[in-house]
């Protein structure tokens, strides 16, 4: 089989493979085996997921997204940026473009110095709600930004144990059976938040996640009154900001600015996903 071209990319260390499928390049029949072989850590590419830009009849293009598990979510904040700029360095698109996610089309917008995205409209925004942590009550609360999330505000981000208790929200009975991913937010500097974020799928806390980014913004602006936008600083030290206007419970225009960087350009051969 042809080594199959990608692109290594970052949206705030959140990072993608990112392959041009347009023209079938991938084996359909071994796509799993492909996304968590080349997924692997140390044992290939790595990744948090990966991408398949693909044709569509509707829009610039239509994209498919695996969690490194090689699962399908409907949809990432920072892969939706990165699957952005991919598509205009390619010549897939222009400088604004919208392309279809399984949550619904997401606009964007390349810039010199980062991509602006149009989220899906946020849905079951609900704040302020207890969980049992195994026998600990977390206020918390929850919120859709194309993927599920769960947020909770603690005093200190770096005393958070992310994984052991992301991963108590990530399966609580409370939101099988798809599951939930998990953010942890402190004050920083500046008025920014601090974000940390155990995300499904990647079944590990990741540098940055952009759907909890937003999940987060939208929670605390709800339960703090925070006017638009509201400004973020993910675990990678990576800056990014959103924009909304809120109605009481209601989400409309969201907006989630950022970086999407070109890491390197490569091929994938067969043996580093095959083993
Ligand atoms: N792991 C997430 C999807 C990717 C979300 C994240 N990488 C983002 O930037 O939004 C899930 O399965 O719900």
């Amino acid at each position: 089989m042809k080594p199959i071209p990608f692109f290594k990319m970052s949206g705030s260390g959140n990072d993608f493979i990112i392959i041009d499928n347009r023209a079938a390049v991938v084996p359909e029949d071994r796509l799993e085996r492909l996304v968590v072989g080349a997924c692997r850590r140390k044992m290939s590419v790595g990744a948090d997921g990966l991408i398949l830009i693909e044709p569509s009849d509707r829009v610039d293009f239509r994209w498919r997204f695996f969690n490194a598990d090689g699962s399908l979510p409907d949809m990432c904040g920072n892969g939706a940026r990165c699957a952005a700029r991919f598509a205009f360095i390619h010549g897939i698109a222009d400088r604004q473009m919208a392309f279809d996610t399984l949550a619904g089309t997401i606009e964007a917008t390349v810039g010199e110095h980062g991509v602006r995205i149009r989220m899906t409209d946020p849905a079951r925004l609900k704040t302020g709600f207890p969980l049992d942590l195994d026998g600990r009550t977390v206020m918390v609360g929850s919120v859709n930004t194309g993927v599920p999330h769960v947020v909770t505000v603690v005093d200190d981000i770096e005393a958070v144990d992310v994984v052991r208790t992301g991963r108590l929200i990530r399966f609580h009975p409370d939101f099988a059976p798809d599951g939930t991913n998990a953010n942890f937010v402190a004050d920083g500097p500046g008025g920014r938040l601090l974000i940390r974020t155990y995300e499904r799928g990647v079944e590990d806390e990741t540098l940055a996640c952009g759907t909890g980014n937003v999940a987060a913004a939208l929670i605390l602006a709800h339960d703090r009154g925070l006017a638009s936008p509201v400004s973020l600083t993910t675990r990678s030290g990576g800056q990014l900001t959103v924009h909304f206007t809120m109605k009481g419970d209601r989400c409309t225009d969201v907006f989630l600015e950022g970086d999407a960087r070109v890491i390197y350009r490569g091929e994938l051969w067969e043996e580093a996903w095959l083993t």
